[in-house]
């Protein structure tokens, strides 16, 4: 028999990775007017929309009752000013999704050189992702670019995918185009997915082949005093970095942070590459999205880590598109995380004073 979610496991794979084609190529040539700025004033590119349109396809088509939370939603595109971004993302999720066909996948997930879709199905396939989320039934949350200030900078962003059933993140899949595949060798070759199943462990698999190459497991490793460190967001409007600093200093952690966009981050801290995953709220009113955090939350358990907020408890994913009121996001592997609340927790007390 079958391991449970293999079916939306090799789904997700190969969405995600049909994606990352499309945003490594988008990157190169990425040019003026194929950017947008929300209304939350943050980016969003080309890129974003169309490898949420490409995922959602695969979505869709394989599991089509099932609601999709994801990031973006296709209103800029319908209208006029939208016209040229509207064209240009129908081409390039059409060519993702009509390139051949590659080990592990199925035409009838709509791939294959006669699934070209029309300029409304392109945008009708974006707006699958505007559910509202909510405590029960199956739901995937997408972040079809996760770090997109990053992808812009050309560092590191990830695709991300999450299948929730009753509130709790079941399977999570992350590609990262511009990962090394080794972090023993930060300047070899690059892109490596991440996959975690609920109860079937974490593992590692390479970006080009994932269906052919042997997946590596992971686990992140108990650390000494000296290789602990933080692993944090660039953006400082994204995550108190000051209060990280005071948090490394009441550890003792001695070897500075690493700044990483997007949940590179959690797939860093599943391999071991660094310690502890801190991110607390800079301001008051941001609440974090579900698909920042989904994926990467099954990842860092499966590795045998844990991830709660700065009180301890664990995120709450049944909430709708948001994690609700923000208490940050603390997370590590078991023994590390216990003393990194208490140190969070001291440092808030010392603020407060
Ligand atoms: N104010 C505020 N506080 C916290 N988080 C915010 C905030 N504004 C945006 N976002 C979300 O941050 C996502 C990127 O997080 P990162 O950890 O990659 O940040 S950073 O780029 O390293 O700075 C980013 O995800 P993407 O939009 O997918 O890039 C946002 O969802
Ligand atoms: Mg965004
Ligand atoms: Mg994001
Ligand atoms: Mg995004």
């Amino acid at each position: 028999m079958a391991l449970p979610y293999a079916l939306e496991k090799q789904v997700a794979i190969a969405a995600v990775r049909r994606a990352c084609v499309l945003t490594s190529s988008v990157f190169n040539q990425l040019v003026k007017g194929e950017t947008l700025t929300k209304d939350d004033k943050s980016p969003v590119t080309v890129g974003d929309f169309s490898a949420q349109a490409v995922v959602n396809t695969l979505l869709t088509r394989a599991f089509p009752d099932d609601p999709i939370v994801g990031e973006e939603d296709a209103a800029d595109l319908r209208a006029e000013s939208g016209a040229v971004m509207r064209e240009r993302i129908v081409g390039l999720a059409n060519d993702t999704l009509t390139a051949d066909l590659q080990e592990g996948e199925k035409e009838e997930w709509g791939l294959g050189p006669s699934h070209r879709q029309t300029a409304a199905q392109i945008l009708d396939t974006i707006d699958r992702g505007t559910f509202n989320g909510g405590p029960t039934g199956r739901m995937w949350t997408l972040d079809p670019i996760d770090g997109t200030k990053g992808f812009l900078r050309g560092e590191q962003y990830a695709v991300c995918l999450a299948l929730i059933v009753n509130s709790r993140v079941e399977l999570g899949v992350m590609g990262c185009p511009n990962l090394p595949i080794s972090s023993a060798n930060p300047s070899g070759p690059k892109g490596a997915i991440f996959v975690a199943v609920r109860g079937q462990g974490a593992h590692q698999f390479s970006l080009s082949n994932p269906f052919s190459d042997p997946p590596i497991p992971l686990t992140i490793p108990a650390f000494t005093q000296e290789d602990l460190n933080l692993l944090e967001s660039v953006e400082k409007a994204h995550a108190k970095l000051s209060f990280n600093d005071r948090v490394a200093e009441i550890l003792g952690i001695t070897r500075p942070p690493t700044r990483m966009d997007s949940q590179a981050k959690y797939c860093s801290l599943a391999r071991g590459d660094g310690g502890i995953y801190l991110r607390m709220p800079v301001g008051s009113g941001y609440k974090e999205k579900i698909w920042d955090h989904a994926p990467g939350s099954v990842l860092v358990e499966e590795a045998g880590g844990v991830i709660t907020n700065s009180r301890g408890e664990p995120l709450d994913f049944g909430l709708g598109r948001t994690l609700g009121e923000n208490f940050g996001v603390v997370a590590a592997g078991k023994v590390p995380h216990a003393r990194v609340l208490e140190a969070v927790q001291q440092a808030q007390k010392e603020e407060s004073k």
